[in-house]
């Protein structure tokens, strides 16, 4: 445990100074190739778990010090060993002791007396700290008061619930490749090898706790892909038929183009602007012995890559702020300014002004986020219709979507996400 305490401590640190939670473990993961899968895991779960409760953690942690820490180090040590004790179920004195040996390591000889003292005054004052903590919604709910503040005023019946939600723990949620197994049959092969799972979707299947992807029968074969439900409506909205000419602009790491061409025999251009994640994209495809032409570009200027020829369907999954997928992405919410919304809007404008003009008369575009925020959704697509006589909002299949003017709220089953259906007249 030790290993994983000290690589969640640096991987914090990290993103606590603005790095990306994944990349910070993956590096961490480059430099300490000796480590075994289960302390890799756990190092992961340790992280995630501090980085997604870090406020409240930093709370408890100022009642505890007599003086401000200046080891970066050690403070980020103890807020991972308080995740462990108060969220965690491993043992409170296994956790104590590691930590300290932890703490030895750093070879700072005041370090381990410091860390013993505070995890066992924690333990001893438990209820009285946690009644002692400020009444205060940040430290409450552990996200930036701005969030709070935005959701309060845009959704002043659901902020509650939407920002709990962010803080579970995700589920794995697959989509079947219907064109190699019918979902009832995927999920009785799994309920046969006694796995916990539930359909819930008309391509999904929900497992009771998240595993390996190589685990999961058939995922070599293309089968089974792992996808959020909420992530599976884009293709079933996109109307998608045989023969027509679908863009997939913004499409890596290629989840949604998979999807698209699992419904339909379509002829698929999947763009993006990221060399890198284009290549995800390229292997997925491979999996899945799915056809499409990826194309490196700029979805907001299309004169660059555009051949000319109008497309019948484009989605268009731009980049947002991500606020709808916290719970998987816990950086996010620190890693986020206020001001990013702005920033994001404005490219999401530009990238949905140069798609309309590759659309066919008749053709439907999708506009999708992965956020809640109204300035990178409804407020996008009110301004884009009032300067657009050509476009007509059209209704949705999923009434999940119908009910919230395709808001869609993050939730025990699926992540937040945005969509709205446009159609060219
Ligand atoms: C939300 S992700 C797409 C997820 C993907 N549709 C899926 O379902 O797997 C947004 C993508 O947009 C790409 N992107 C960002 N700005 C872009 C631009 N100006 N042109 C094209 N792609 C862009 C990013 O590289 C990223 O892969």
């Amino acid at each position: 445990m030790q290993i994983s305490q000290q690589l969640a401590a640096q991987a914090v640190g990290q993103v606590l100074g603005g790095r990306n939670l994944s990349v910070a473990l993956e590096e961490l993961f480059q430099h300490h190739r000796n480590i075994t899968p289960q302390q890799r895991a756990t190092s992961q779960d340790l992280a995630y778990g501090t980085i997604r409760f870090h406020t409240r953690l930093e709370a408890f942690l100022q009642q505890l010090l007599q003086k401000p820490l200046t080891n970066a180090f050690i403070h980020h040590l103890l807020l991972v060993s308080l995740y462990q004790l108060v969220y965690d179920k491993a043992g409170a004195h296994t956790v104590v002791n590691q930590a300290v040996l932890a703490a030895e390591k750093s070879r700072k000889t005041w370090a381990k007396g410091l860390v013993n003292a505070v995890l066992r005054n924690f333990l001893r004052q438990r209820e009285a700290l946690e009644q002692r903590l400020p009444d205060n919604e940040a430290i409450h709910y552990s996200y930036p008061q701005w969030w709070i503040n935005k959701l309060r005023q845009q959704y002043p019946d659901h902020w509650q619930a939407m920002l709990e939600a962010g803080n579970q723990h995700p589920p794995m949620t697959l989509r079947i490749n219907q064109r190699h197994m019918a979902t009832p049959d995927y999920l009785h092969l799994l309920q046969a090898e006694g796995w916990d799972a539930r359909q819930v979707g008309e391509q999904a299947i929900m497992l009771g706790k998240a595993v390996p992807v190589h685990q999961l029968p058939g995922f070599g074969q293309g089968h089974v892909s792992v996808q959020d439900w909420g992530a599976q409506f884009a293709a079933q909205e996109l109307d998608v038929s045989a023969g027509m000419r679908v863009l997939d602009a913004c499409c890596a790491p290629g989840g949604k183009t998979g999807h698209i061409l699992e419904l339909a025999d379509v002829d698929m251009s999947a763009m993006d602007n990221d060399a890198s994640r284009l290549e995800r994209v390229r292997q997925n495809m491979e999996r899945l012995q799915l056809n499409a032409t990826l194309v490196q570009g700029d979805a907001g200027l299309p004169q660059a890559w555009w051949d000319g020829v109008p497309y019948d369907r484009i989605l268009a999954d731009v980049p947002c702020t991500a606020s709808g997928i916290v719970r998987r992405h816990v950086d996010i919410k620190w890693l986020r300014r206020a001001q990013d919304i702005e920033t994001f809007s404005k490219q999401q404008k530009g990238i949905l002004q140069g798609l309309w003009r590759l659309l066919a008369k008749g053709g439907k575009l999708l506009y999708v986020t992965c956020s809640v925020f109204h300035e990178e959704n409804r407020q996008q697509i009110e301004q884009f219709l009032q300067s657009h006589d050509d476009a007509r909002l059209l209704p949705f299949k999923h009434v999940e979507l119908t009910n919230n003017h395709g808001q869609l709220l993050p939730g025990t089953d699926h992540d937040g996400f945005f969509y709205a259906l446009l159609q060219k007249v």
